[in-house]
């Protein structure tokens, strides 16, 4: 009978438990402890990379799983209606996260309180055309959507830009969005990092999570130094130098640099379109790691704005590797740069100085 009595205690006691957990989970989700959303402008939406990108934000790939997002696309009057298909496409998905989409041709509507920008749109670079032959097509549309972000835009903003010449379009911005921290103000070299990265695991045949820390030095152009110096690859036994891995100097020194500094031409000679789903993946990571951090003892590639680290002219947007934490980025100290690397990351700085000088003369 008492063996009875004690069973009978046992199921209420777990009966109160499971009750009090029902009611301690609804009273939590009824506070609705859900984020605020995170507005996100995309600039060019209706065009190649922004079809790939709005997609890939609005499921959480950008900004984490459990943050909502609300989605600005800005596209020209030409593309209006495709833009209008685009946001028809993100409302029939039905992402759980997407709290709001505005498609729009104006250029303020589309700035107004953006905590994020991405600038994709502009005049893409056709095969057989340099970065340069685009560039007066670019500073000009950059000039606009800089003063429009400069008064629009949520104060800590922060810019990435995606369209070439990425450089040279986010100096631009810079000059013309005093309101914005300098800080705040990037270009895309992701899609370069990691192709570099890529290039690496195809050579060792290892998996490309397994590499980290190579560097894109200087501009988004053929020019760009991939750099695999400071590269390490995991392996059974430990971190291990990619150089001491791949042990062919010559490769690293020719091979490896031409096909990263060459990808995006011979992916626009395949394709007959630019690179799309890698770049905006490329520019999910970007954000991703600038917002939520880099993972410990690992560095990305930014082109940020320069404090003259490592020799590069201040305020020169120019790509270094960076670390990222709190939402801001740092430039990798103390790395040993030797003759070889010096001269490639000095004929950035001459080529970033040169574009520099022909935006400033397309904008008179
Ligand atoms: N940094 C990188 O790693 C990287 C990689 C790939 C491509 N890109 C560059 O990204 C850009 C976009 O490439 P894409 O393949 O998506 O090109 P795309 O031509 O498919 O799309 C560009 C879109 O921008 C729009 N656009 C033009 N002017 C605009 C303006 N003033 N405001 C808003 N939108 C405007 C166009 O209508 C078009 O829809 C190009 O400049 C390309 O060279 C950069
Ligand atoms: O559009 C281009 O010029 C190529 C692009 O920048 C890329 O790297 O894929």
């Amino acid at each position: 009978m008492d063996g009875f009595v004690s069973i009978e205690k046992s199921f209420v006691v777990l009966g109160c438990v499971y009750l009090s957990w029902k009611i301690i989970k609804h009273i939590w989700s009824s506070l609705n402890l859900e984020k605020d959303p995170v507005t996100v402008l995309v600039t060019g939406a209706a065009g190649q990379i922004g079809y790939a990108l709005v997609p890939m934000i609005a499921r959480g790939e950008m900004l984490g799983p459990d943050q909502p997002v609300i989605i600005h696309m800005l596209d020209i009057e030409q593309a209006a209606e495709a833009l209008n298909g685009v946001k028809m496409e993100l409302i029939d998905a039905a992402f759980p996260l997407l709290k709001g989409v505005v498609a729009t041709t104006d250029v303020v509507e589309a700035c107004s309180d953006v905590n994020i920008a991405i600038l994709v749109g502009g005049f893409p670079r056709k095969e057989g055309m340099e970065r340069k032959d685009v560039m007066s097509k670019n500073v000009s549309i950059y000039k606009a959507q800089a003063l429009a972000l400069d008064q629009h835009a949520a104060p800590d903003c922060k810019v990435l830009v995606v369209a070439n010449p990425a450089n040279t379009n986010a100096l631009i911005l810079k000059e013309f969005a005093p309101s914005i921290p300098e800080k705040n103000i990037t270009c895309l070299t992701r899609l370069d990092h990691n192709r570099a990265l890529g290039q690496i695991s195809e050579k060792l045949n290892v998996h490309v999570s397994d590499v980290k820390n190579v560097i894109i030095w200087g501009n988004h152009s053929s020019t760009q130094y991939p750099d695999a110096n400071h590269a390490t690859v995991k392996t059974f036994t430990g971190e291990k130098p990619a150089t001491e891995l791949v042990g062919d100097d010559k490769w690293l020194k020719t091979e490896f640099i031409d096909t990263v500094q060459q990808r995006g031409a011979a992916i626009i000679k395949a394709r007959r379109m630019s690179s799309a789903l890698s770049a905006a993946s490329s520019a999910c990571d970007h954000i991703r790691d600038w917002v939520l951090g880099t993972p410990k003892g690992t560095w990305v590639s930014m082109g940020v704005s320069s404090d003259g680290s490592y020799g590069v002219p201040q305020g020169l947007i120019y790509s270094f590797p960076v670390t990222c934490d709190k939402g801001e980025w740092s430039i990798m100290q103390g790395l040993k740069i030797d003759e070889f690397s010096r001269e490639k990351m000095d004929a950035n700085a001459k080529e970033l100085m040169e574009e520099k000088s022909l935006a400033y003369s397309c904008l008179n």
